[in-house]
């Protein structure tokens, strides 16, 4: 079968994704999403999305996000953020939209070339001695290091994506550097991926929401500089949650293609 794709990156992060509203590509093709994925054999991608139809009257359509591991995962921001600009070059959307994923509605706009996606509230940030742990529609954990251009992200955060206490199931881990008042520097080793990637969405939101929620930053409009380009995170705070959580970048479309399979 001839199937077309469309490839996406946002800030580096880079995805397949495939228009999948009539349904030809069944969501257990492990196999599939790992060779369309796969730098060599393959494709090339970080991730693998498939837009579906929606399930409800609100929604413009449905995310459907595979890890390059094959498997179906957890929200990705950056995915999320790459979907919307589909959605719009595919005409089912024009400037804003609201769709399901699995960790449920997000909202978003396209806004000067850039797409603000809304993320989940988070109410629950674990502070540790050496780290926090949250969940921002992806596990995260965050630690400060210092020398962030010279740290070995992919061995250090391997170890700890596979360690106590998340070992099979595993998080994603940020390593993260001040440049100034609410500028940060992040590189992420990415469950799933098992490698770093120039770019994480929800681990960039992690970031933010946690140098806030530790008084690093006053600010509620956070810079994150990755490998792979800026992104920014806007976000209030009530007395027991982050909310109006915003990822902020730019999502590009690199080319179309199409691929026996
Ligand atoms: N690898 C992540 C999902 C993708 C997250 C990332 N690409 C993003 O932009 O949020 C996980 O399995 O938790």
């Amino acid at each position: 079968m001839t199937l077309t794709f469309y490839k996406y990156q946002g800030t580096g992060n880079d995805f397949v994704i495939i228009d999948n509203r009539d349904s030809i590509i069944s969501k257990n093709n492990t196999k599939l999403f790992t060779r369309l994925c796969d730098r060599k054999f393959g494709i090339g991608a970080d991730g693998l999305m498939l837009l579906e139809q929606p399930k409800n009257q609100e929604d413009d359509f449905t995310m459907v996000y595979f890890n390059a591991d094959g498997n179906e995962s957890s929200m990705c921001g950056n995915g999320g953020r790459c979907l919307v600009a589909f959605a719009a070059f595919i005409g089912i959307i024009k400037d804003k939209t609201t769709f399901t994923a699995i960790d449920g509605k997000h909202y978003a706009e396209i806004k000067d070339g850039l797409v603000y996606l809304q993320m989940q509230d988070v109410s629950e940030i674990e502070e540790y001695d050496s780290h926090l742990f949250l969940d921002t529609g992806s596990p995260h954990h965050v630690t400060m290091v210092n020398g962030l251009p010279e740290f070995d992200v992919k061995n250090v955060g391997r170890e700890i994506r596979n360690g106590a206490p998340y070992f099979e199931v595993g998080s994603n881990v940020n390593f993260v550097e001040k440049i100034n008042g609410n500028s940060f520097a992040v590189r992420t080793y990415e469950r799933g991926v098992e490698d770093e990637t120039l770019s994480c969405g929800t681990g960039v939101t992690a970031v933010a929401l946690s140098m806030h929620a530790t008084q690093v930053t006053n600010e509620n409009q956070v810079s994150v500089q990755t490998p792979g380009g800026e992104l920014k995170v806007t976000f209030s705070k009530s007395a027991n949650k982050y909310e109006n959580i915003f990822l902020i970048g730019p999502a590009e479309q690199v080319f179309k293609g199409e691929i026996e399979c």
